[in-house]
């Protein structure tokens, strides 16, 4: 990938139910993220703030394409919330009210519905271990962890556990635990869901490189998914999460990931800022 040295770079803030991005629009030039600026961008102080940076770029064979990177400067495979919210921006844009953008998963499509929430096809859940991936043949409805963890790929790596009351959940001491275990040599995002009904969980989430966030989109469709797997709901399923509600429905042809967008603010990085990161 080549970048550019930008001297003047707007962006847009989003969120999707309190899950948080800053969106780089780079369709027409070269890429410019780098781990650096994701990194320093990522700062809540002396950045912006985000949970995923989205770089949106060229696609040959869709409307757009969408890089992720995390806050701590590591690169996803997958951002359910930031795919919807960005979808959302380029549907705009283009007078559209459905679009379909490459990720590193492959293309997906992307719909906005009457009440103004947008969905995706996440794709199919990854269910083979090389996928996820672990470092290890296991029981991946039944990983050797303590919770009974389920693993599960959605573009990226997920350990979901159900327990009793995720409220309780103490994120910031097992969160971490989980995300570095060595089975999951790629880490790994860390979902807890407790059981409301059998179509509604309580989620808390830990993510791979960036912490405890709002809300998870991709882990919102793997949480439903192991939730399907284990007997515990049916295909489709409410989440209510720290910053809101998703809805997953895992249909023949994908996960579908529904949920809110919303725009923050409109911004451009100084020149100062960028200059002190070459
Ligand atoms: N918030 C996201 C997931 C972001 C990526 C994750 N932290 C990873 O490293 O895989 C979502 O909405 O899916």
């Amino acid at each position: 990938m080549t970048h550019a040295s930008p001297t003047d770079l707007p962006f847009l803030k989003m969120h999707g139910a309190g899950n948080d991005f800053v969106v780089i629009d780079s369709r027409g030039r070269a890429a410019v993220t780098t781990a650096a600026l994701a990194r320093a961008v990522g700062d809540r102080n002396r950045g912006v703030g985000f949970d995923q940076l989205a770089e949106i770029r060229d696609a040959d064979d869709a409307d757009f394409a969408l890089d992720f990177w995390n806050n701590d400067g590591s690169r996803a495979g997958a951002c359910g919330n930031a795919t919807r919210c960005v979808a959302d921006h380029v549907m705009r844009g283009l007078g559209k009210g459905a679009v379909t953008l490459r990720t590193s998963r492959g293309l997906l499509r992307a719909e906005r519905l009457a009440d103004g929430r947008v969905n995706v096809n996440m794709g199919h859940p990854q269910r083979l271990w090389q996928a996820v991936p672990l470092a290890q043949v296991a029981d991946m409805l039944h990983l050797p962890l303590p919770g009974d963890p389920v693993a599960l790929g959605m573009g990226n790596p997920h350990c979901v556990m159900f327990v009793a009351d995720a409220e309780v959940v103490d994120l910031a001491a097992k969160g971490p635990v989980y995300e570095h275990d060595p089975l999951f040599p790629q880490r790994t995002n860390v979902e807890f869901a407790s059981v409301i009904g059998p179509d509604r969980l309580r989620m808390r989430v830990w993510e791979r490189g960036a912490g405890i966030t709002l809300a998870c989109g991709s882990g919102a469709c793997a949480t439903a998914v192991a939730a399907h797997l284990r007997g515990l709901t049916g295909r489709r399923v409410v989440l209510e999460l720290d910053g809101g509600t998703l809805v997953v429905d895992w249909r023949e042809d994908g996960v579908w990931l529904t949920g809110p967008v919303t725009y923050v603010f409109e911004g451009r990085f100084s020149a100062g800022f960028l200059a002190a990161l070459s």
